[in-house]
Protein backbone atom coordinates (compact mmCIF):
# COMPACT_ATOMS: atom_id res chain seq x y z
CA UNK A 1 0.00 0.00 0.00
CA UNK A 2 1.18 3.58 -0.78
CA UNK A 3 0.94 4.77 2.33
CA UNK A 4 3.14 2.56 3.65
CA UNK A 5 6.07 3.42 2.15
CA UNK A 6 8.96 5.19 3.30
CA UNK A 7 10.00 8.45 1.43
CA UNK A 8 13.49 8.76 0.23
CA UNK A 9 15.33 11.90 -1.20
CA UNK A 10 19.25 11.22 -2.89
CA UNK A 11 21.21 14.14 -2.65
CA UNK A 12 24.01 13.53 -5.45
CA UNK A 13 21.93 11.66 -7.53
CA UNK A 14 23.63 12.50 -10.72
CA UNK A 15 26.90 10.94 -9.46
CA UNK A 16 27.88 7.02 -9.56
CA UNK A 17 26.64 6.33 -6.26
CA UNK A 18 23.46 8.36 -6.28
CA UNK A 19 22.89 6.37 -9.52
CA UNK A 20 22.52 3.09 -7.90
CA UNK A 21 20.93 4.13 -5.34
CA UNK A 22 18.20 5.14 -7.46
CA UNK A 23 18.76 1.61 -9.05
CA UNK A 24 18.80 -0.83 -6.19
CA UNK A 25 15.92 1.27 -4.80
CA UNK A 26 13.65 1.20 -7.60
CA UNK A 27 13.10 -2.81 -6.48
CA UNK A 28 12.52 -1.89 -2.83
CA UNK A 29 9.02 -3.02 -1.52
CA UNK A 30 8.82 -0.31 1.55
CA UNK A 31 10.63 2.31 -0.36
CA UNK A 32 9.71 5.03 -2.94
CA UNK A 33 12.21 7.58 -4.03
CA UNK A 34 10.29 10.85 -3.79
CA UNK A 35 13.17 13.27 -4.58
CA UNK A 36 16.06 12.99 -7.01
CA UNK A 37 18.33 16.01 -6.27
CA UNK A 38 21.47 17.57 -7.69
CA UNK A 39 23.35 20.57 -7.38
CA UNK A 40 24.16 21.25 -11.04
CA UNK A 41 21.49 20.11 -12.98
CA UNK A 42 17.88 20.89 -11.48
CA UNK A 43 14.98 21.15 -13.60
CA UNK A 44 16.24 19.11 -16.13
CA UNK A 45 14.77 15.51 -16.32
CA UNK A 46 17.25 12.48 -14.68
CA UNK A 47 16.51 10.62 -17.75
CA UNK A 48 18.28 13.43 -20.10
CA UNK A 49 21.67 12.66 -18.35
CA UNK A 50 20.99 9.19 -17.89
CA UNK A 51 18.86 7.67 -20.26
CA UNK A 52 18.72 4.07 -19.06
CA UNK A 53 16.05 5.55 -16.88
CA UNK A 54 14.51 6.13 -19.91
CA UNK A 55 10.71 4.97 -18.93
CA UNK A 56 12.21 3.88 -15.86
CA UNK A 57 12.04 7.28 -14.15
CA UNK A 58 10.30 10.43 -15.08
CA UNK A 59 11.02 12.95 -12.27
CA UNK A 60 12.85 16.21 -12.92
CA UNK A 61 15.72 16.58 -10.55
CA UNK A 62 14.96 18.58 -7.89
CA UNK A 63 17.47 21.37 -6.10
CA UNK A 64 18.82 21.15 -3.07
CA UNK A 65 15.75 22.93 -1.32
CA UNK A 66 15.34 21.91 1.98
CA UNK A 67 11.66 22.92 2.66
CA UNK A 68 11.19 20.79 -0.51
CA UNK A 69 13.17 18.11 0.47
CA UNK A 70 11.35 18.34 4.08
CA UNK A 71 8.28 18.56 2.46
CA UNK A 72 8.55 14.92 0.03
CA UNK A 73 11.19 13.05 2.55
CA UNK A 74 11.43 10.95 5.34
CA UNK A 75 14.84 9.40 4.48
CA UNK A 76 17.79 11.03 2.55
CA UNK A 77 20.85 9.40 1.28
CA UNK A 78 24.12 11.66 1.14
CA UNK A 79 25.97 10.68 -1.95
CA UNK A 80 27.79 13.50 -1.78
CA UNK A 81 31.47 14.25 -1.55
CA UNK A 82 33.57 14.76 1.57
CA UNK A 83 33.17 18.23 2.86
CA UNK A 84 29.87 18.79 1.15
CA UNK A 85 27.81 16.10 3.58
CA UNK A 86 28.77 17.93 6.51
CA UNK A 87 27.39 20.93 5.58
CA UNK A 88 24.34 19.82 4.42
CA UNK A 89 23.76 16.07 7.14
CA UNK A 90 22.64 18.68 10.41
CA UNK A 91 20.05 20.88 7.87
CA UNK A 92 17.75 17.58 7.65
CA UNK A 93 18.92 16.35 11.19
CA UNK A 94 17.27 19.13 12.68
CA UNK A 95 13.90 19.22 10.21
CA UNK A 96 13.89 15.42 11.70
CA UNK A 97 14.90 13.58 9.12
CA UNK A 98 16.81 10.34 9.03
CA UNK A 99 20.38 10.69 7.48
CA UNK A 100 22.79 8.31 5.68
CA UNK A 101 25.11 9.48 4.52
CA UNK A 102 28.11 7.66 1.60
CA UNK A 103 31.04 10.37 2.53
CA UNK A 104 33.79 10.12 4.69
CA UNK A 105 32.52 13.12 6.83
CA UNK A 106 31.24 11.29 9.52
CA UNK A 107 33.49 8.18 9.97
CA UNK A 108 36.49 9.25 11.85
CA UNK A 109 35.41 9.43 16.00
CA UNK A 110 38.63 11.70 15.87
CA UNK A 111 38.69 15.38 14.41
CA UNK A 112 42.47 15.65 14.55
CA UNK A 113 42.64 12.01 12.54
CA UNK A 114 39.88 13.15 9.91
CA UNK A 115 41.93 16.96 9.66
CA UNK A 116 45.22 14.73 9.31
CA UNK A 117 43.98 12.66 6.48
CA UNK A 118 41.10 14.84 4.91
CA UNK A 119 43.53 17.82 4.94
CA UNK A 120 40.51 20.42 5.81
CA UNK A 121 38.24 20.93 8.83
CA UNK A 122 36.35 18.27 10.02
CA UNK A 123 32.75 18.48 10.71
CA UNK A 124 30.78 18.99 14.22
CA UNK A 125 32.47 16.93 16.97
CA UNK A 126 28.62 16.10 18.27
CA UNK A 127 27.45 15.20 15.20
CA UNK A 128 30.51 12.78 14.51
CA UNK A 129 29.91 11.51 17.92
CA UNK A 130 25.50 10.84 16.93
CA UNK A 131 26.48 9.23 13.78
CA UNK A 132 26.26 4.96 13.90
CA UNK A 133 29.51 3.77 11.43
CA UNK A 134 27.14 1.62 9.35
CA UNK A 135 29.44 -1.16 8.90
CA UNK A 136 26.36 -3.66 9.19
CA UNK A 137 27.23 -6.81 10.26
CA UNK A 138 29.64 -5.76 12.96
CA UNK A 139 27.18 -2.72 14.09
CA UNK A 140 23.85 -3.22 13.00
CA UNK A 141 22.18 -2.90 16.89
CA UNK A 142 23.48 0.80 16.65
CA UNK A 143 22.49 0.99 13.64
CA UNK A 144 18.60 -0.24 14.00
CA UNK A 145 18.86 3.00 16.99
CA UNK A 146 19.57 5.54 15.29
CA UNK A 147 18.87 8.42 12.88
CA UNK A 148 22.03 9.06 11.52
CA UNK A 149 24.26 6.73 9.92
CA UNK A 150 28.13 7.22 8.53
CA UNK A 151 28.27 4.42 6.08
CA UNK A 152 31.90 2.74 5.77
CA UNK A 153 34.27 3.68 3.12
CA UNK A 154 34.49 0.68 -0.03
CA UNK A 155 37.92 -0.24 0.77
CA UNK A 156 37.14 -0.34 4.25
CA UNK A 157 34.11 -2.45 4.25
CA UNK A 158 35.74 -4.96 2.35
CA UNK A 159 38.85 -5.08 4.21
CA UNK A 160 36.88 -5.12 7.82
CA UNK A 161 34.57 -7.86 6.96
CA UNK A 162 37.26 -9.71 5.74
CA UNK A 163 39.46 -9.26 9.35
CA UNK A 164 36.87 -8.33 12.13
CA UNK A 165 36.32 -11.85 13.17
CA UNK A 166 40.00 -12.80 13.32
CA UNK A 167 41.18 -9.81 14.96
CA UNK A 168 38.45 -10.20 17.93
CA UNK A 169 39.43 -13.81 18.52
CA UNK A 170 42.77 -12.86 18.50
CA UNK A 171 43.52 -15.56 16.06
CA UNK A 172 45.66 -13.01 13.89
CA UNK A 173 48.11 -10.45 15.06
CA UNK A 174 46.74 -6.94 14.32
CA UNK A 175 50.00 -5.21 14.13
CA UNK A 176 50.75 -8.00 11.31
CA UNK A 177 48.35 -6.97 9.22
CA UNK A 178 49.07 -6.10 5.70
CA UNK A 179 46.44 -4.94 3.12
CA UNK A 180 46.75 -4.98 -0.78
CA UNK A 181 43.56 -3.19 -2.06
CA UNK A 182 42.41 -3.37 -5.78
CA UNK A 183 39.46 -1.13 -7.22
CA UNK A 184 37.42 -0.85 -10.49
CA UNK A 185 37.14 2.56 -11.67
CA UNK A 186 33.29 3.42 -10.50
CA UNK A 187 35.30 4.04 -6.99
CA UNK A 188 36.72 7.46 -8.00
CA UNK A 189 33.39 8.21 -8.87
CA UNK A 190 31.88 9.87 -11.77
CA UNK A 191 33.93 13.44 -11.91
CA UNK A 192 36.17 13.76 -14.70
CA UNK A 193 40.22 12.86 -13.88
CA UNK A 194 43.09 12.19 -15.30
CA UNK A 195 43.90 8.85 -13.95
CA UNK A 196 40.51 7.52 -14.77
CA UNK A 197 40.93 8.09 -18.69
CA UNK A 198 40.49 5.11 -20.65
CA UNK A 199 44.10 5.17 -22.41
CA UNK A 200 45.33 6.45 -18.61
CA UNK A 201 43.72 2.71 -17.16
CA UNK A 202 43.22 0.20 -19.93
CA UNK A 203 45.93 -2.30 -19.76
CA UNK A 204 46.64 -1.08 -17.08
CA UNK A 205 47.69 -1.40 -13.14
CA UNK A 206 48.79 1.06 -10.63
CA UNK A 207 49.50 1.73 -7.02
CA UNK A 208 47.96 5.39 -5.81
CA UNK A 209 48.01 7.18 -2.41
CA UNK A 210 50.45 4.67 -0.87
CA UNK A 211 50.68 5.46 3.11
CA UNK A 212 48.49 8.34 2.64
CA UNK A 213 44.96 7.06 1.85
CA UNK A 214 41.58 8.23 3.61
CA UNK A 215 40.55 4.44 4.32
CA UNK A 216 43.80 3.48 7.02
CA UNK A 217 42.77 5.84 10.02
CA UNK A 218 38.60 4.11 8.88
CA UNK A 219 40.28 0.69 9.22
CA UNK A 220 42.35 1.45 12.03
CA UNK A 221 39.67 2.81 13.99
CA UNK A 222 37.56 -0.46 13.79
CA UNK A 223 40.01 -3.19 14.02
CA UNK A 224 41.79 -1.11 16.97
CA UNK A 225 37.94 -1.36 18.45
CA UNK A 226 38.17 -5.39 18.17
CA UNK A 227 41.53 -5.97 19.51
CA UNK A 228 40.83 -3.43 22.58
CA UNK A 229 44.10 -1.12 22.15
CA UNK A 230 45.45 0.98 19.17
CA UNK A 231 46.21 -1.44 16.22
CA UNK A 232 48.15 0.25 12.92
CA UNK A 233 48.38 -1.21 9.75
CA UNK A 234 49.88 -1.45 5.89
CA UNK A 235 47.03 -0.38 3.01
CA UNK A 236 47.87 -0.21 -0.26
CA UNK A 237 45.30 0.36 -2.88
CA UNK A 238 44.97 -0.22 -6.49
CA UNK A 239 43.53 0.61 -9.75
CA UNK A 240 42.09 -1.37 -12.11
CA UNK A 241 40.80 -1.52 -15.36
CA UNK A 242 37.75 -2.86 -14.47
CA UNK A 243 34.65 -0.97 -13.95
CA UNK A 244 33.25 -2.18 -10.48
CA UNK A 245 34.95 -4.63 -7.91
CA UNK A 246 36.87 -4.47 -5.09
CA UNK A 247 39.73 -7.21 -3.90
CA UNK A 248 41.48 -6.89 -1.22
CA UNK A 249 44.46 -9.58 -0.11
CA UNK A 250 45.54 -9.07 2.77
CA UNK A 251 48.39 -11.13 5.09
CA UNK A 252 48.77 -11.51 8.91
CA UNK A 253 50.89 -13.87 11.21
CA UNK A 254 48.80 -16.66 13.31
CA UNK A 255 49.12 -16.04 17.06
CA UNK A 256 48.94 -19.89 17.23
CA UNK A 257 48.73 -22.48 14.66
CA UNK A 258 45.42 -23.27 12.79
CA UNK A 259 44.17 -24.73 10.41
CA UNK A 260 42.26 -22.94 7.79
CA UNK A 261 39.24 -25.15 8.57
CA UNK A 262 39.04 -23.27 11.76
CA UNK A 263 38.79 -20.33 9.93
CA UNK A 264 35.79 -21.30 7.88
CA UNK A 265 34.18 -22.31 10.79
CA UNK A 266 34.80 -19.03 13.31
CA UNK A 267 33.72 -16.85 10.08
CA UNK A 268 30.72 -18.92 9.41
CA UNK A 269 29.50 -18.53 12.89
CA UNK A 270 30.46 -15.06 13.39
CA UNK A 271 28.22 -13.95 10.56
CA UNK A 272 25.46 -16.55 10.85
CA UNK A 273 22.30 -15.22 9.87
CA UNK A 274 23.91 -12.29 8.00
CA UNK A 275 23.22 -13.43 4.34
CA UNK A 276 25.32 -11.01 2.82
CA UNK A 277 28.58 -12.28 4.14
CA UNK A 278 29.41 -15.63 2.28
CA UNK A 279 32.16 -17.57 3.93
CA UNK A 280 34.60 -19.87 1.27
CA UNK A 281 35.29 -23.33 2.22
CA UNK A 282 38.48 -24.38 2.46
CA UNK A 283 40.22 -24.65 -0.68
CA UNK A 284 38.49 -21.50 -2.74
CA UNK A 285 38.77 -17.91 -2.72
CA UNK A 286 36.20 -15.29 -4.41
CA UNK A 287 36.61 -12.81 -7.01
CA UNK A 288 34.96 -9.86 -7.93
CA UNK A 289 32.68 -10.92 -10.86
CA UNK A 290 31.22 -13.54 -8.14
CA UNK A 291 29.77 -10.68 -6.04
CA UNK A 292 29.20 -7.88 -9.25
CA UNK A 293 26.11 -5.85 -8.95
CA UNK A 294 25.55 -7.25 -6.03
CA UNK A 295 25.64 -7.05 -1.54
CA UNK A 296 27.58 -10.10 -1.50
CA UNK A 297 30.62 -9.61 0.79
CA UNK A 298 32.80 -13.41 0.12
CA UNK A 299 35.66 -14.03 1.92
CA UNK A 300 38.16 -16.94 1.32
CA UNK A 301 41.31 -17.82 3.31
CA UNK A 302 44.26 -19.83 3.15
CA UNK A 303 47.23 -20.53 5.73
CA UNK A 304 51.04 -21.31 4.76
CA UNK A 305 52.11 -23.59 7.22
CA UNK A 306 55.64 -23.05 6.45
CA UNK A 307 55.09 -19.37 7.56
CA UNK A 308 52.92 -19.14 9.79
CA UNK A 309 50.91 -16.80 7.75
CA UNK A 310 47.46 -16.58 6.62
CA UNK A 311 45.91 -15.01 3.33
CA UNK A 312 42.30 -13.78 3.25
CA UNK A 313 40.62 -12.47 0.39
CA UNK A 314 37.70 -10.44 0.55
CA UNK A 315 35.59 -8.99 -2.42
CA UNK A 316 32.78 -6.76 -3.26
CA UNK A 317 31.47 -4.63 -5.60
CA UNK A 318 32.38 -1.15 -4.63
CA UNK A 319 29.13 0.66 -5.62
CA UNK A 320 27.04 -1.90 -4.00
CA UNK A 321 28.20 -3.16 -0.92
CA UNK A 322 30.64 -0.86 -0.63
CA UNK A 323 28.08 2.13 -1.23
CA UNK A 324 24.20 2.76 -2.19
CA UNK A 325 23.33 -1.21 -1.32
CA UNK A 326 25.14 -1.34 2.22
CA UNK A 327 22.94 2.68 2.67
CA UNK A 328 20.05 0.51 2.23
CA UNK A 329 21.16 -2.20 4.06
CA UNK A 330 21.26 0.13 7.01
CA UNK A 331 18.35 1.61 6.23
CA UNK A 332 16.63 -1.57 6.67
CA UNK A 333 18.70 -2.05 9.85
CA UNK A 334 17.10 1.33 11.02
CA UNK A 335 13.75 0.93 10.13
CA UNK A 336 13.86 -2.85 11.78
CA UNK A 337 13.08 -4.55 8.26
CA UNK A 338 14.53 -7.43 6.88
CA UNK A 339 18.41 -6.13 6.24
CA UNK A 340 17.93 -8.13 2.96
CA UNK A 341 14.69 -5.97 1.56
CA UNK A 342 15.04 -4.97 -1.61
CA UNK A 343 18.82 -6.16 -1.90
CA UNK A 344 18.21 -9.68 -3.09
CA UNK A 345 20.06 -9.64 -6.32
CA UNK A 346 21.79 -12.56 -8.20
CA UNK A 347 25.34 -11.86 -9.65
CA UNK A 348 25.78 -10.64 -13.20
CA UNK A 349 28.14 -13.83 -14.44
CA UNK A 350 29.84 -13.78 -16.27
N1 LIG B 1 32.10 5.42 -5.97
C1 LIG B 1 32.24 4.56 -4.98
O1 LIG B 1 32.54 3.37 -5.20
C2 LIG B 1 32.05 5.00 -3.57
C3 LIG B 1 31.78 6.30 -3.21
N2 LIG B 1 31.65 6.65 -1.89
C4 LIG B 1 31.36 8.01 -1.48
O2 LIG B 1 30.03 8.33 -1.87
C5 LIG B 1 29.95 9.71 -2.21
C6 LIG B 1 29.46 9.81 -3.66
O3 LIG B 1 30.42 9.15 -4.47
P1 LIG B 1 30.25 8.99 -6.04
O4 LIG B 1 28.82 8.90 -6.39
O5 LIG B 1 31.18 7.95 -6.48
O6 LIG B 1 30.81 10.41 -6.52
P2 LIG B 1 30.47 11.19 -7.85
O7 LIG B 1 31.57 12.14 -8.05
O8 LIG B 1 30.14 10.23 -8.93
O9 LIG B 1 29.14 11.99 -7.49
C7 LIG B 1 29.07 12.93 -6.44
C8 LIG B 1 27.86 13.80 -6.69
O10 LIG B 1 27.81 14.80 -5.66
C9 LIG B 1 27.17 15.94 -6.18
N3 LIG B 1 27.82 17.16 -5.71
C10 LIG B 1 29.07 17.60 -6.03
N4 LIG B 1 29.30 18.77 -5.42
C11 LIG B 1 28.18 19.07 -4.74
C12 LIG B 1 27.79 20.17 -3.92
N5 LIG B 1 28.62 21.20 -3.71
N6 LIG B 1 26.57 20.15 -3.36
C13 LIG B 1 25.74 19.13 -3.57
N7 LIG B 1 26.03 18.07 -4.35
C14 LIG B 1 27.24 18.05 -4.91
C15 LIG B 1 27.31 15.89 -7.70
O11 LIG B 1 26.02 15.86 -8.25
P3 LIG B 1 25.30 17.21 -8.77
O12 LIG B 1 26.31 17.99 -9.55
O13 LIG B 1 24.20 16.69 -9.61
O14 LIG B 1 24.84 17.88 -7.52
C16 LIG B 1 27.97 14.57 -8.00
O15 LIG B 1 27.32 13.87 -9.02
C17 LIG B 1 31.35 10.29 -2.02
O16 LIG B 1 31.45 10.85 -0.75
C18 LIG B 1 32.23 9.07 -2.14
O17 LIG B 1 33.43 9.24 -1.49
C19 LIG B 1 31.69 5.73 -0.90
C20 LIG B 1 31.93 4.41 -1.20
C21 LIG B 1 32.16 3.96 -2.54
C1 LIG C 1 39.16 3.87 -7.02
C2 LIG C 1 39.09 5.05 -6.09
O1 LIG C 1 39.61 6.11 -6.38
N1 LIG C 1 38.46 4.86 -4.93
C3 LIG C 1 38.33 5.89 -3.93
C4 LIG C 1 37.55 5.39 -2.73
C5 LIG C 1 36.07 5.58 -2.84
C6 LIG C 1 35.42 5.74 -1.47
O2 LIG C 1 34.94 4.86 -0.79
O3 LIG C 1 35.57 6.94 -1.04
P1 LIG C 1 35.28 7.72 0.29
O4 LIG C 1 35.97 7.08 1.39
O5 LIG C 1 35.83 9.08 0.04
O6 LIG C 1 33.82 7.71 0.50
C7 LIG C 1 39.70 6.31 -3.38
O7 LIG C 1 40.62 5.51 -3.41
O8 LIG C 1 39.79 7.40 -2.82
Amino acid sequence: MESTLIRAAIVGSTGYGGVELIRLLQSHPKVTVTSVISSSAAGTPIAEGFPHLTEIRTDLLDGIDMDLIRSKADVVFLATPHGISMKLAPQFLEAGLKVIDLSGDFRLKSGDVYKQWYKHEPADQALVDRAVYGLAEVYGEQVATSDFISNPGCFTTSALLGLYPAVKAGWINPDSIIIDAKSGVSGAGRGLNLSAHYSEINENFKAYKINKHQHTPEIEQVLSEAAGRPVITTFTTHLVPMTRGIMCTMYATLTEKRATADFVELYRQFYEGRKFVRVRPDGTWPATKEVFGTNYCDIGFSIDERTGRITFISVIDNLVKGAAGQAIQNLNLLMNWDETLGLQFTPVYP
